[in-house]
């Protein structure tokens, strides 16, 4: 098998030298080299063509018991293949012969090289050759599926001259458009081939002779059904077809698709009532579904909130196995790596989801291959077809979604008759469903386990403080709550899955959330389910409402007040409460009753209901007033275009506001009057303000002046004080003299009655003091000493020296 090699000139010196001249004998040699090459594949050819209708299933005990090429038997040989598997030794005597072939056989049960064989003995007879082009199309649901049938090819096919690519998404589109022309066989995945097929124009299929699908029933599903609709459009209708997968669930519909031309049904033997092995059409479309005997099947029942814990208690416990633990979304994969990593289990983990980029997705499938203690968190990109060896266990964290994708799932373990378990997580409102359906179809009792209690250990505290710590593992937490939700509520089963039995606060803290996330989707369907119901209400009454009014015989509408009633809802109503003059017949009564009470009754004419006319509603649309739709016009490069009308009406109506703005408001004058006014409220707020501050700071002069007279009578009086003190200290006795208080009372009384300034300034007053002097008794001069000039003291002093 030769991998796409690059055209261009062999390198000079290429070829061994043999030391003769170049000549023209090399070349004959190697011309009648070639000749001789060709007989004999020819004749190889011609003797295996020969024996392929004598192939019998039962008498195949290994590879070599088939009309196999020598490059395809020695290549198995060299990879220790001899002993064919039950799916290989029924299918490929059949595809050998150029059947239609439909193969389902249980996971790991060897139906690549099933395929593979038939493909590449097929091109080897019609000898192939890389100018013929495609010859054989593989189709998988998966990248990671695709790159391993690659590998298998490689592997089997290594003795072959054919070129094969890989078609997958998230490689180089550009480098793949230049060599796919060249490819014999292709390995894709349905996206990117039906993307070669609409954009490359040197990508031609009309020479491919075989199409495989495997997985074909994931293929043949909703998901790829338009995909593969287009794809199968572009293949020659004369061509073999192969189907593999371990659950056939096909219906007859999906395989008339196909064109499938009497095909051989491998593994619908039981189910359709056909002995095993046996090569006859089956009128069954459904194969039967089973898991290798080797895998032991066991489930628990959990409420969701403790399925973390209940992960890292298994992983703690299961420290040098090797697992898969499947999850819904790529979300919750990505979440369950990120927080587990940071939890530090003790084992290496690993993520394996859809999401990750191309390059990513190969080295972490290579590193689960490699790796013996392992644990790899993965969406169902990881559940079909891919053959991890020695896998222990596989944990279905979530429930799957059907009966197939738990086979898909479980079948990682326990592949080509080596032991493996599975454990599959339920909650309670998904056991009795899921269990029943899984014993129903797979026809096995699974076990039930009981977790102890004591063997758990709770991760929550530890994740709460992460999710505190790093903003960024909390938003992939409420990413992966919101992301299991989803698809919860995208589950076409609501049987099995009821978003709405879910605790979502309980759930939420399980991931470590203080805050149970808004859940969007789910608040926007509750609120139309209650539309929904609010509708389904309304309708009901509707429905009863007329039934109750015939009762009421020739009712009628009050027309006057029936003018603004819209709903019919609201009119029938109305038409209960307010029937006047209507003859009320009640079933109730005789028919002679209800005459009488016609008769007592006046004769009251029914009113007769008003004509609606276009008129009436124009009228009742302007009084509301209603905007009319306007029309808009587009021009061919999709411009709008103007209405002529509408462009005229604005014209008159711009027209209307400026003869409106002439003879009324001048908007000139207007201004400049405000503008006055301005000014002068302006000026009056200055002045207003002066004034008040001119008032503040009167009042505080008249404050200061206060305090300065109060201090300076308080001075005086404490002077007054210390020279009477001083004064009783030093006089004589002089109490032989006449009380001055009688003789001076009148005198006294006056002076003190005058103000201290006005004494001072006046001379007269000086004059007087003066003259009384000699009179005055020692304590009152003592008040006046500190006003009299030096003269006056030592006038005073002479006198009394004198005297
Ligand atoms: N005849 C054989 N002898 C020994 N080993 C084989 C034989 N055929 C296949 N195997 C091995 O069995 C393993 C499973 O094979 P394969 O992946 O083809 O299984 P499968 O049926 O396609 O599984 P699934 O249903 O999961 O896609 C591979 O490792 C393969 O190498």
């Amino acid at each position: 098998m030769q991998k796409q090699k690059p055209k261009g000139p062999k390198r000079p010196g290429s070829r061994p030298h043999t030391g003769k001249p170049h000549g023209k004998q090399p070349q004959k040699r190697s011309k009648e080299h070639a000749a001789s090459k060709l007989a004999a594949t020819e004749l190889e050819i011609g003797e295996l063509k020969a024996k392929y209708d004598d192939i019998d299933v039962n008498n195949i005990k290994l590879f070599a018991d088939f009309p196999l090429s020598q490059k395809t038997q020695k290549a198995l040989s060299e990879f220790k293949f001899k002993v064919p598997t039950e799916v290989q030794r029924q299918s490929i005597g059949p595809a050998l012969q150029g059947k239609d072939v439909l193969g389902a056989a249980i996971t790991g049960s060897g139906k690549t090289l099933a395929f593979l064989i038939p493909v590449l003995e097929h091109l080897y007879h019609n000898k192939w050759s890389r100018g013929d082009g495609v010859g054989a199309i593989i189709i998988s649901p998966t990248r990671e599926l695709a790159y391993q049938i690659f590998e298998t090819l490689k592997k089997v096919g290594k003795h072959h001259d054919f070129s094969a690519g890989l078609i997958i998404g998230g490689k180089n589109l550009k480098f793949e458009r230049t060599r796919m022309d060249q490819c014999n066989i292709l390995i894709c995945t349905p996206g990117r081939l039906l993307q070669h097929m609409d954009e490359n124009p040197l990508f031609n299929t009309t020479t491919m002779e075989v199409l495989v699908l495997d997985e074909a029933d994931r293929c043949l599903d909703m998901g790829f059904q338009k995909t593969l609709n287009s794809i199968i459009e572009n293949f020659p209708p004369q061509r073999q077809t192969l189907l593999f997968s371990a659950t056939q669930t096909n219906t007859v519909q999906d395989l008339a698709r196909l064109n499938l031309q009497d095909p051989v049904y491998i593994g619908y033997g039981a189910a359709a009532g056909i002995k095993p092995g046996g090569q006859e059409v089956a009128t069954s479309s459904t194969a039967v579904l089973a898991l290798p005997e080797l895998l032991q099947q066991s489930y628990v029942v959990l409420p969701l909130e403790e399925k973390i814990t209940m992960l890292w208690s298994f992983i703690k416990n299961h420290l040098k196995q090797k697992i898969i633990v499947f999850v819904s979304s790529c979300k919750q994969a990505k979440y369950l790596y990120e927080i587990f990593c940071k939890l530090r289990p003790g084992v290496s983990l690993l993520a394996l989801y859809g999401t990750l980029h191309q390059d990513r997705r190969i080295a972490i499938y290579e590193d689960f291959l490699r790796k013996s203690h392992v644990v790899m968190f993965a969406t169902d990109v990881a559940s079909r077809g891919l053959d991890f060896p020695a896998v222990n266990w596989v944990l279905q964290l979530d429930c799957p979604e059907d009966v197939s994708q738990y086979i898909h799932r479980a079948g990682r373990s326990a592949r080509n008759k080596t032991r493996g378990e599975c454990l599959l997580v339920l909650t309670p409102s998904e056991e009795e469903y899921m269990l029943t359906a899984l014993r129903e179809q797979l026809k096995v009792d699974i076990r039930c386990v009981l977790i102890d209690p004591k063997k758990l250990f709770s991760p929550r505290v530890k994740i709460e403080a992460f999710l505190a710590q790093f903003s960024e593992l909390r938003a992939s937490a409420q990413r992966a709550f919101l992301a299991y939700l989803k698809s919860v509520f995208l589950m076409r089963n609501k049987r099995l899955f009821n978003v709405l039995s879910l605790n979502l606060d309980a759930y939420a803290q399980s991931l470590g959330l203080a805050v149970t996330p808004r859940v969007p989707f789910l608040e926007k369907f509750l609120w139309r389910q209650k539309q929904q119901q609010q509708q389904q209400q309304s309708d009901e009454v509707q429905q009863q409402l007329p039934q109750s009014t015939t009762s009421f015989g020739g009712a009628t509408v009050d027309s006057d007040e029936d003018d603004d009633d819209e709903d019919d809802f609201i009119k029938i109503k109305r038409r209960d409460h307010d029937v006047e003059g209507a003859p009320v017949i009640l079933e109730g009564l005789s028919a002679a009753t209800n005459a009488e009470a016609a008769l007592d009754t006046p004769l009251q004419v029914p009113k007769r209901e008003k004509l609606v006319t276009k008129a009436a509603l124009a009228k009742k649309a302007i009084k509301k007033n209603l905007q009319v739709n306007s029309k808009v016009k587009f021009d061919e490069e999709g411009e709008t275009l103007a209405d002529e009308r509408n462009q005229m009406k604005a014209l008159r109506k711009e027209r209307k506001q400026q003869k409106d703005d002439d003879g009324g408001i001048n908007l000139m004058l207007s201004k400049a009057l405000l503008n006055e006014e301005d000014q002068y409220d302006k000026q009056r707020f200055r002045e207003l303000v002066k004034k008040r501050h001119k008032l503040q700071r009167e009042k505080l002069r008249r404050k200061a002046e206060q305090q300065e007279s109060a201090d300076e009578e308080e001075a005086e009086d404490e002077k007054e004080q210390d020279v009477a003190d001083s004064d009783s200290e030093q006089s004589v006795d002089l109490s032989w003299l006449p009380d001055p208080d009688k003789i001076y009372k009148g005198k006294h009384n006056k002076a003190d009655q005058q103000p201290v300034d006005d004494r001072d300034d006046d001379d007269d007053d000086n004059d007087d003091i003066d003259d009384e002097d000699d009179d005055e008794p020692a304590y009152k001069k003592s008040r006046l000493t500190d006003r009299l000039t030096l003269l006056d003291t030592e006038a005073i002093a002479a006198n009394l020296l004198g005297s």
